[in-house]
């Protein structure tokens, strides 16, 4: 592949591998990947820490003033992580407490305002993988690629599972469907930037398909949208 960079944006619903083909493409073409779902409950977490309402607008803008957020490498792994004020806290996000009330505090706009911005600022640069709900359609409308993941709901259901269930043998799959069935609905039935396909992205199931089988793919295109773009 040249050397020219391009960004490119996956979106779809929780829990269909969105992550796991950003990851393996930001690692297959050195660029740099951020998981814009961990922005969201970052802030989440804040909040809850914090008891902040976040029914009054004054309260939520004095809390995100407070708020910074960043991405580092794991020495060990080198994984992107995210930081809450110099916390690493991409552990705690993934507990279903943060899972519950994620998709009510990704609704609020002065929230996805905090959010979009510093994501916009992060592709300028180009070479960026970004994953989460709106970076099609909001984040980078003009991303030279664009992919809009889905799965059937049993297989995602049992995969968000398998991950859950590894860390807390007391949750349940019924707990973990309500859960993707309600943030999937939250997501994309709010007034501001909902979850929607782009017109312009190419839609990837990956019911039946493997991650490697699902990277090959993937890179075919990444090729096209270089060529396309010089
Ligand atoms: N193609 C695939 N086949 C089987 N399991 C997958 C596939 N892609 C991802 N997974 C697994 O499904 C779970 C959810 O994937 P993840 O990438 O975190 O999804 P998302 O970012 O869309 O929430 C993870 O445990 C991941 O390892
Ligand atoms: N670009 C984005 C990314 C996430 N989100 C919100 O953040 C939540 C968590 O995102 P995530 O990507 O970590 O979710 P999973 O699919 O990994 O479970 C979503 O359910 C959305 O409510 C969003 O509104 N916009």
């Amino acid at each position: 592949m040249g050397t020219e960079k391009i960004n490119i944006a996956i979106d779809g619903f929780s829990s269909c591998g969105k992550s796991t083909l950003a990851k393996q493409l930001a690692k297959k073409l050195n660029y740099t990947y951020i998981d814009s779902g961990a922005m969201y409950r970052a802030i989440t977490l804040y909040f809850l820490r914090n008891h902040i309402d976040w029914t009054d607008e004054d309260e939520i803008g004095d809390a995100l003033k407070n708020i910074n957020l960043s991405f580092q490498p794991n020495s060990k792994t080198g994984d992107s992580e995210i930081y809450l004020n110099d916390e690493n806290i991409e552990y705690v996000i993934r507990d279903l407490v943060i899972a519950e009330k994620v998709s009510e505090v990704a609704a609020i706009r002065p929230v996805r305002e905090f959010a979009v911005k510093q994501q916009q600022e992060m592709g300028k640069l180009k070479g960026v993988v970004m994953d989460g709900r709106d970076i099609g359609t909001t984040v980078f409308p003009d991303a030279e690629l664009k992919i809009f993941m889905t799965a059937d709901i049993t297989v995602r259901v049992e995969r968000r599972f398998q991950e859950l269930y590894a860390k807390n043998p007391n949750i349940t799959i019924e707990e973990v469907k309500a859960n993707l069935e309600m943030r999937d609905y939250i997501d994309s039935h709010r007034e501001h930037s909902p979850l929607r396909k782009a017109a312009d992205a190419l839609v990837i199931d990956n019911t039946n398909l493997t991650p490697s089988e699902q990277l090959i793919k993937v890179l075919e295109e990444c090729k096209m949208a270089v060529k396309k773009s010089v």
